[in-house]
């Protein structure tokens, strides 16, 4: 079953509006993903994007869905059809790409889960916005242009909100939500590897409690 653009994007909409951060989680052992999501839900980040960078991701999709309540996950570094594919199976609820390519537009086109694409310039944007796209995420935020570049945007492009992931920080993410075209921040620093690998979920905790606190 296909779902229209408008409607897909609604979803990807009412997720980037969950919380002011969108954690990006690199995972090495899908027994840390119910934990660490819980800990995420619990400090107000309910939103998770899991990254296919690792064998585990899938798993840890799936495990998520299956067993933490209040989590809305996500996959991300979805570079092809098939990527899409097997992450709407394992229960994903929205896909996040670090690009764009004719292929995974297509594919995302016949598919249920929505797909927040990636994109660093203006045309790029364009484009997406001509296939019915509002929502984009801006990667790699930082190297790109920061907030500046992102800024300059909103008057030429104000029908289209961003989610900027890529370099950004707790103490810079204030930079990008302050402006009137974001909707939200990526970022890896609420998941470090070292409190995953530690099961330290209480600072993992914290560390989302302090993102969720940044809109004030
Ligand atoms: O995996 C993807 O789909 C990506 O596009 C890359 C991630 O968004 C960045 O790796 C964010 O990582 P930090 O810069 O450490 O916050």
């Amino acid at each position: 079953m296909t779902m229209n653009i408008e409607t897909k994007q609604q979803h990807v909409e009412a997720t980037m509006r969950l919380a002011p951060v969108i954690p990006v989680v690199i995972i090495e052992d899908a027994k840390h993903a119910v934990p660490m999501a819980r800990a995420l839900v619990a400090g107000g980040i309910p939103a998770i994007e899991v990254t296919l960078r690792t064998p585990a991701a899938l798993d840890a999709i799936r495990a998520i869905a299956a067993e933490v309540e209040g989590a809305v996950v996500g996959v991300g570094t979805v570079l092809t059809a098939s990527d899409l594919q097997a992450a709407e199976r394992a229960g994903a609820r929205f896909a996040v790409s670090p690009g764009m390519s004719p292929k995974l537009l297509a594919a995302a086109d016949d598919s249920t889960l929505p797909l927040l694409p990636g994109i660093a310039t203006a045309s790029e944007a364009m484009a997406l916005f001509e296939r019915g796209y509002r929502h984009l995420k801006f990667f790699p935020a930082v190297p790109a242009g920061g907030a500046k570049l992102l800024g300059a945007w909103a008057s030429p492009l104000p029908q289209i909100r961003f989610c900027p992931t890529g370099g950004i920080s707790l103490a810079t993410a204030k930079d990008f939500l302050s402006l009137s075209n974001v909707l939200c921040v990526g970022g890896s620093w609420l998941t470090p590897g070292d409190k995953l690998n530690a099961g330290d979920w209480a600072g993992i905790e914290q560390l989302a409690r302090e993102a969720a606190a940044l809109r004030a």
